[in-house]
């Protein structure tokens, strides 16, 4: 897929995020790798259901933004995410009703937020480590995130207080995973109160997932 025809997918993909309720106004952004070696990236301040494909930011290969829409004021996590992440391909960050309403609850595990009850959270996500809050566009966001994808094969992380970061080999794939997400904390979010059956560590080891 040329830049072209990811920028069209993004801009579609995006606005199918918005009008099924996954982002509101303003909030949320989302990057691809461009072919060039940059990165294609939502524009500051931008809904996620109103973005044109020519008005997308544009990072060169050398880091700096080329003339145009000013880049995400988040777009620092995505770079640093990227540089230890060869393998994706597209980054979104969303504040879902409930994964964010999830990332809002005290005490939750560092390590994984979402205790496998279903298996395609395992082959999709594997696990999902917790980053303490930090105001939106802190630099320590990146600082942390980079971190924690250094130590965890994870595919999504929680910010505390704000919303998920999710990862993708490119953008289809990443707004699966951040659809399958969603789902689950809805789901967990249901089940409230019920006696929940957790997949075994065998059964999530034979699904690859695991820490
Ligand atoms: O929560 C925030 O303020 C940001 O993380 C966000 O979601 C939107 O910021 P921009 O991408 O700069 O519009
Ligand atoms: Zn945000």
């Amino acid at each position: 897929m040329n830049d072209a025809a990811k920028a069209e997918r993004m801009v579609q993909l995006c606005r199918s995020l918005f009008d099924r309720g996954y982002s509101v106004g303003g909030a949320g952004n989302v990057s691809v790798r461009s072919d060039e070696g940059g990165f294609l990236v939502t524009p500051t301040g931008s809904c996620l259901g109103r973005l044109e494909a020519d008005r997308l930011t544009v990072i060169g290969p050398d880091g700096a933004p080329r003339p145009g829409p000013k880049p995400s004021k988040e777009f620092e996590f995505h770079r640093k995410l990227y540089d230890v992440r060869p393998e994706a391909g597209a980054i979104v960050h969303l504040h879902s009703t409930y994964l964010t309403a999830l990332s809002c609850l005290e005490d939750l595990p560092r390590d994984n937020a979402i205790r496998p009850f279903t298996p395609y959270y395992v082959m999709r996500i594997g696990y999902m480590p917790v980053i303490p809050y930090y105001r939106p566009g802190s630099p320590q966001i990146g600082e942390d995130l980079a971190e924690a994808a250094r130590r965890h094969k994870a595919q999504a992380f929680l910010l505390a207080s704000h919303g998920v970061v999710v990862l993708g080999k490119d953008i289809d794939d990443a707004v699966n995973n951040a659809e399958e997400l969603e789902e689950t904390a809805k789901l967990l979010f249901l089940l409230k109160g019920e006696k929940l059956h957790y997949l075994t560590d065998a059964e999530i080891a034979e699904l690859g997932g695991g820490y």
